[in-house]
């Protein structure tokens, strides 16, 4: 392990926040300081020793700060390698060695969100100080970089723990962090350059790294990147999982749906939603979510637009569930749900749906806009002799969300704003079908009168004649299939309602 001494160090900060005791602390080892021009004038005003860029290089900052230190003074005292050959080529051309760089660039991500000023977000373009870092992060075998503040308390603990002395480990630790950050950079000035455009680059760029316990199983790693404390605060309960995640995610996604409607309530298992209901308050929207299939529901995500009062989390807490989410809780509830120690309990601050959707598969990556369409009673087309009623209508909208986001191929059924059962994920329509109608009267709901919505169209007539045997009254699908006019014209035969909305909610 090759350890170096910093004797001598180049600052070059837009902001000089922190900058102050890692300053006094080279100055306090004896390192040589040079300096940029606010960066010199800062440590200056605060009497510690420094030499300005400008008199290594002989040259000014020209051209509005756009070239300081891009000289090879500078780029060739930290990039040489600390061997004969090239330490002899810098006393030649009398260049002295930098061991330490330390940058912080200028804010391009915090301007774009400031102004909309073409000009002034173009200058915030950070150049020297982006060299500076890969300069030094390439020459980690014997320079240290420091490319942000993040870094700061790391460098003060190499100088207090060995006055000044690096080992190789520590500054290919620090370059890993450089390459981050100029990454980060440079993927935030292509977003901005590429606006709405399609990119013909898929760059991603999260921060925030959170190792889970896990990935879907225990024999795989798992990581989340991203602000998620920006959509929740936890209450209670123990880490998320991966699982847990995946499933927060489909229970957000549901309930964005509702979020301004009267209270509702969901129950899902593995990203599907076993039970959804909407009641007057969240206590009954809560039991008939549950009624829809008890026995999934353990273990499952519970979710509510409306915050959780004492008699519902006195209901809830008799069931084992992994996450309650809930824009907020009475004290009392919170006391109540708070005595299973494990169980989790989210605050969500924000429905948040993403613009697009990522999937990495085969040798790439899939994108796609999320799937925001929202159909309303106007987008209803009635096909059928007998039309919805304004109660049908309010069931099969509520059947037509529960169905977008359940896994295709998917049935589901609906009464009086209840998913009494649904059947999804199938390889045929008709299983799906089948299934959900085996599950509506296992838990003992009467089909007479419900309602059903399809994902996709019904190729076949299979469905609604099943459906009408069942005792279903109304139908929501998207239509499409050229066999539309047979599953039409059996709902006539059969005093059946069925509306198109001319929307798929395919859901892979
Ligand atoms: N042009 C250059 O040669 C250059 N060299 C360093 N910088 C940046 O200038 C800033 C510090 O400037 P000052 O010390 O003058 O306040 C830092 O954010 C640093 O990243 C530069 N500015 C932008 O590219």
């Amino acid at each position: 392990m090759k350890d170096i001494k910093i004797k001598s160090a180049l600052l070059s900060v837009f902001s000089k926040e922190g900058l102050e005791p890692i300053a006094k602390k080279l100055n306090e080892l004896g390192v040589q300081l040079l300096s940029t021009g606010g960066t010199y004038q800062y440590l200056a005003d605060l009497d510690i020793p420094v030499q300005k860029v400008e008199d290594l290089t002989s040259y000014p900052s020209i051209l509005d700060g756009r070239v300081k230190t891009l000289h090879p003074k500078v780029f060739g005292g930290i990039l040489a390698r600390r061997e004969p050959g090239h330490q002899g080529q810098l006393e030649n051309y009398d260049i002295p060695e930098i061991d330490l760089v330390i940058v912080d660039l200028y804010p391009f991500e915090q301007t774009v969100r400031d102004t909309k000023n073409e000009d002034e977000i173009i200058e915030k373009i950070d150049i020297g100080g982006i060299s500076l870092i890969r300069a030094a992060a390439k020459n980690f075998q014997d320079v240290v970089v420091v490319p942000s503040q993040n870094e700061y308390q790391y460098l003060q603990q190499l100088l207090e723990k060995r006055h000044g002395v690096t080992s190789l480990e520590e500054r290919k630790y620090l370059a890993l962090k450089s390459f981050e950050v100029s990454s980060q950079y440079d993927t935030a000035i292509q977003s901005y350059f590429s606006g709405a455009q399609p990119q013909s680059q898929f760059v991603m760029n999260y921060t925030g790294e959170k190792q889970l316990r896990y990935g879907e199983n225990p024999h795989q790693e798992g990581y989340f990147y991203g602000p998620l404390e920006d959509v929740f605060e936890q209450l209670n309960g123990k880490e998320l999982s991966y699982n847990n995640l995946v499933d927060v995610d489909a229970a957000v996604q549901l309930m964005a749906e509702f979020k301004d409607d009267k209270p509702t309530f969901a129950v899902l298992k593995h990203t599907n939603a076993c039970g959804v209901a909407q009641a007057d308050s969240v206590l009954s929207a809560w039991q008939k979510a549950l009624a829809g299939d008890p026995v999934s529901a353990f273990g499952g995500i519970l979710i509510s637009n409306t915050p959780i009062d004492k008699a519902t989390a006195e209901e809830i807490s008799n069931l084992f569930y992994e996450v309650l989410i809930a824009p907020d809780f009475d004290l009392e509830a919170l006391k109540i749900l708070k005595k299973k120690k494990k169980r989790i309990l989210l605050r969500i601050k924000d429905f948040y749906r993403p613009a697009k959707l990522f999937k990495c598969l085969l040798n790439g990556v899939l994108v796609q806009d999320t799937d925001l369409k929202k159909e309303t009673a106007q987008d209803l087309e009635t096909v059928t002799e007998v039309a919805p009623n304004e109660k049908q209508i309010g069931d099969l909208l509520f059947a037509n969300i529960c169905a977008k986001h359940l896994k295709s191929n998917t049935i589901a059924l609906v009464k009086n704003r209840q998913l009494i059962a649904m059947g999804c994920g199938q390889t045929s329509r008709v299983d799906a079908l089948k299934q959900a109608i085996v599950k509506a009267r296992a838990f003992g709901f009467d089909i007479e009168g419900a309602v059903m919505a399809s994902d996709a169209f019904f190729p076949f007539p299979d469905c609604v004649e099943i459906a009408d045997e069942a005792g279903v009254k109304a139908v929501i699908q998207p239509g499409g299939s050229i066999k539309d006019q047979d599953s039409i014209d059996y709902c006539n035969a059969h005093g059946m309602a069925m509306v198109l909305t001319g929307v798929r909610h395919f859901k892979h």
